[in-house]
């Protein structure tokens, strides 16, 4: 054991970084970079990395949809930075909040050839700091050797790229008694990522038996709806209701997931309704950010559930994704329970997309 950190340590430091508009030094091979992500971008740091070469933007494929101009590199473009343009241009081609009021943005000079590897990491990386999928690569010489005359984060893509895909493994903190309305025989679990991540939850109901079935319910965070009871979505009503029913049949298993926003954080989903009043759905509004329309990673759901013992679920839910991906991870789900509650007339347009574009049952 050295004190230096390990690749899981580094990663969440570059993370850190990135919010905090830092540049992180990226090698792959004999390439390398200093990337730092659009959103946390100073204009003192814009001009230091115009004075060491010329720095490209790298966006998603669905940002890039919006903008019109193609993608060369199958899910993402790689654009040259012209001389006159600054952070405010820098801005509006990461975030779509003014794109119907300035639609022109161009003309774009898309890069072809040669590898994106470090464009794609460095996107992965700003997206799972919940950061807007928009990032400034800067093609440096000696990656190695920059990273330590700076102090900055420096990340191998071959010892980062597998732990940027793997779901993290969790482990147990503390669980204790935690009586509620829905239920006097609750018990909070709390589960921390070894990546250093968002802690999640499993509030436990009674003492299901391990060999049978459990009824559970994957539920994903939403502070609008679960704490301030929006009308825009049905999430506040769905907890409250899988709980009920939780305690009415004396057992239950309810994992609380902090992926709020389908894995984009509050901020972007913030920024996904302000869109949404702009009139378009919420589809199209993570589309326009630049994400898919659902970035989370059920494979943590099934970790949790396993650790707890759980080999075989009775879901509550009306996602037929969350039954695949349980499946997938090794659990048997032998039944799905339907969950439909909190209909309201601000949330209607919004659940008949969901059935319509992702698939959700009616
Ligand atoms: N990006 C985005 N996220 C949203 C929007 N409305 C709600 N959410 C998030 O969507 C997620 C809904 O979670 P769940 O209720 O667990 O999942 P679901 O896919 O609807 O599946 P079931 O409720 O199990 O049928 C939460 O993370 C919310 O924060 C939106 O308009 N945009
Ligand atoms: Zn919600």
């Amino acid at each position: 054991m050295t004190l230096a950190p390990s690749i899981i340590e580094r990663l969440t430091r570059a993370r850190g970084d990135l919010r905090m508009g830092v540049p992180v030094v990226l090698t792959d091979g004999p390439q390398a970079a200093l990337v730092v992500a659009v959103e946390a971008l100073s204009a003192a740091r814009l001009e230091a990395l115009r004075g060491m070469g010329r720095p490209e933007l790298a966006i998603t494929a669905r940002r890039a949809e919006t903008l019109k101009t193609p993608a060369y590199d199958g899910d993402l473009v790689r654009l040259a930075l012209s001389d006159d343009v600054g952070l405010d241009w820098l801005a509006a081609m990461a975030d779509p909040a003014d794109d119907l009021r300035v639609p022109m943005k161009g003309p774009f000079h898309s890069l072809r050839g040669g590898s994106a590897s470090l464009h794609r990491a460095a996107i992965a990386l700003a997206k799972s700091a919940h950061l807007l999928p928009a990032v400034l690569v800067l093609p440096v010489t000696d990656g190695a050797a920059l990273a330590a005359s700076g102090n900055l984060t420096l990340l191998a893509l071959a010892e980062a790229l597998p732990e940027l895909d793997r779901a993290s493994p969790l482990r147990e903190v503390i669980s204790a008694r935690l009586p509620m309305a829905a239920s006097q025989a609750g018990r909070l679990h709390v589960f921390r990522p070894e990546d250093g991540g968002e802690d999640h939850y499993a509030i436990e109901i009674g003492r299901p038996d391990r060999q049978h079935p459990v009824l559970a319910r994957l539920h994903s965070a939403c502070f609008t709806g679960d704490v301030l009871g929006s009308l825009k979505c049905d999430c506040g009503p769905q907890l409250r209701a899988a709980l009920a029913q939780m305690g009415a049949e004396g057992a239950g298993v309810l994992l609380y997931l902090n992926q709020e926003g389908r894995g984009i954080g509050l901020a972007n989903k913030m920024r996904a309704y302000s869109l949404q009043d702009q009139g378009f759905d919420t589809v199209q509004a993570n589309h326009r950010l630049g994400f898919e329309d659902d970035e989370r990673d059920f494979r943590l759901g099934a970790g949790m559930l396993r650790q707890m013992g759980f080999s075989a679920v009775r879901l509550l839910t009306n996602n037929p994704r969350k039954l695949a991906m349980l499946a997938a991870n090794g659990l048997t789900v032998t039944e799905r329970v339907a969950l439909h509650v909190g209909q309201t007339e601000q949330n209607a347009a919004y659940l008949a997309t969901k059935a319509a574009k992702s698939g959700h049952l009616l």
